[in-house]
């Protein structure tokens, strides 16, 4: 159920204060946003910032910042835990059993079994339980983007009151249990997320830096190579807490990577007929049976408008096994991503607009199955393809934390000096497609 709100609910929230333990990028921007509409906040991050933020938010007389989370915990009645999801049990333990009588609490992690299960564990009885979770970063306005709001354990009247707080985001609420929301993330997030961060290793193993190829200059690509390097340039332990925690994730990546691995073997043997079959027979299962006459999410000119390198005259073909591993993965789940609009992120918004992109267009489509079979230009780089989508998949399975950092910090250091490049390209890419999404 999803809904755009302006709240009136409980009238009787003048002396209510919001508390929020962890204040990095999402929790100052959570700590901004409910200030400057008119609550109170308590904030605190790790002990050792108190001084920092004190300064930080001078400023600001709606921000109380405390030195820690227990006074946060004692003295506000909707407290959001905003820290990394695999502190989440840590840190409730630590916070919880000094939660104020009565009040509600809630998490902003990315994955919310974890975060259930530390609530649970950990807060006392007479303490309601409702979480919720932004469908997007920092830097992205809230407004009209999916918010979900989880009523675990808790009064009509708290979760009204929580409605109303959480309104002046100008989010569009989606009301989920905590077991829905993994399940949908799992499919938006964890398997998008692998799919670019694959996209990063394979570039980085081969040390190129894709912009500066002809064949990845222009239309599809752009946005896989500015989607890329908005996720590299990111902190890690937010891509690797959904996928690794979320019990959900790691049947899906796993699907990916094996998906990769079935096409890329297609390939490599010649087997024409069967690549197409299964291509074909995905793309049907996912975007249907009929010729599309719609309008399609993306538009040629937007695509390629956001460029890092220079459109060359004759851009070489592409076999997309990226993206057609995409679409074969959500065949064999039978996943339909169009199901998970409601409560989708940007960033799987743009990936569903190319894939749909290459699908919806039989010419393309088939152009791209003949490239795969006959042109062998590409078999390095979707060998290295292949190897990191197993790779991410095993990192995931195993519950490797340490491992996945590694590999996403090497190759993040690979990237790092033309971030500041892909980072205003990216935003403007990602402002202009989605607003043209809208219309
Ligand atoms: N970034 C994003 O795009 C989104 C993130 N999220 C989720 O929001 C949560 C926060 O993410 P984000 O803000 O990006 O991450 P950050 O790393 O920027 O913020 C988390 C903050 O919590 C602090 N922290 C850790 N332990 C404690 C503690 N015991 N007491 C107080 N503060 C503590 C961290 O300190 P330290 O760094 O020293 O550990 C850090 O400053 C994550 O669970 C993430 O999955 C949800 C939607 C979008
Ligand atoms: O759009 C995406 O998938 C992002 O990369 C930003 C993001 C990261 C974590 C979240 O929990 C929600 C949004």
């Amino acid at each position: 159920m999803a809904s755009t709100q302006v709240i009136t609910g409980p009238d009787d929230m003048s002396n209510f204060s919001i508390g929020i333990i962890g204040l990095g990028d999402m929790g100052k921007m959570y700590a901004r946003r409910l200030s400057d509409n008119g609550w109170r906040v308590n904030a605190c991050d790790r002990e050792e910032r108190y001084n920092g933020l004190k300064e930080d938010f001078a400023h600001n007389k709606q921000i109380n910042i405390l030195p820690n989370g227990h006074l946060v915990s004692r003295m506000s009645d909707y407290i959001i835990y905003n820290v990394e999801a695999a502190s989440i049990d840590k840190v409730v333990a630590t916070y919880g059993p000094s939660t104020k009588q009565n009040a509600i609490v809630g998490g902003q992690t990315s994955c919310k079994a974890p975060e259930i299960a530390a609530f649970e564990k950990y807060l006392p009885a007479d303490v309601d339980i409702i979480s919720c979770h932004s469908l997007h970063g920092p830097a992205v306005d809230p407004h009209n983007q999916p918010l979900v709001i989880i009523k675990h354990r808790a009064s009509d009247s708290s979760f009204e009151k929580v409605k109303k707080v959480l309104s002046c985001l100008g989010s569009t609420h989606v009301y989920l249990s905590a077991a829905q929301h993994d399940r949908i993330t799992a499919d938006t997030q964890a398997v998008t997320h692998a799919a670019f961060l694959s996209m990063g290793k394979a570039w980085h193993a081969n040390a190129q830096f894709p912009w500066e190829l002809a064949r990845y200059v222009g239309g599809i690509e752009n946005v896989k190579i500015n989607l890329t390097l908005r996720i590299y340039s990111q902190k890690w332990h937010v891509y690797a807490g959904l996928a690794i925690l979320n019990p959900y994730a790691k049947e899906q990546i796993r699907q990916y990577a094996q998906s990769v691995t079935d096409l890329y073997k297609l390939m490599l043997g010649g087997h024409e007929k069967e690549f197409r079959e299964r291509v074909i027979g995905a793309g049907k299962k996912v975007f249907g049976n009929q010729p599309f006459d719609g309008e399609l999410l993306l538009k040629d000119e937007i695509l390629d408008r956001f460029s890092l390198g220079k459109k060359p005259e004759t851009p070489m073909p592409n076999n997309h096994l990226s993206l057609l591993a995409m679409v074969d993965c959500w065949s064999c789940l039978n996943i339909v991503p169009y199901d998970h609009m409601i409560c989708s992120t940007p960033l799987f918004r743009l990936w569903l607009g190319v894939t749909e992109y290459l699908f919806r267009k039989p010419a393309l489509l088939d152009d791209v199955c003949r490239i795969a079979i006959e042109d062998n230009t590409f078999r390095s780089d979707d060998l290295e393809f292949t190897f990191a989508a197993r790779g991410w998949s095993d990192a995931v399975s195993f519950g490797d934390f340490e491992g996945w950092k590694d590999r996403f910090v090497s190759t993040q250091k690979f990237f790092e000096p033309r971030f500041p490049d892909a980072t205003k390209v990216g935003n403007e890419m990602m402002k202009t497609i989605l607003e043209n999404m809208k219309k």
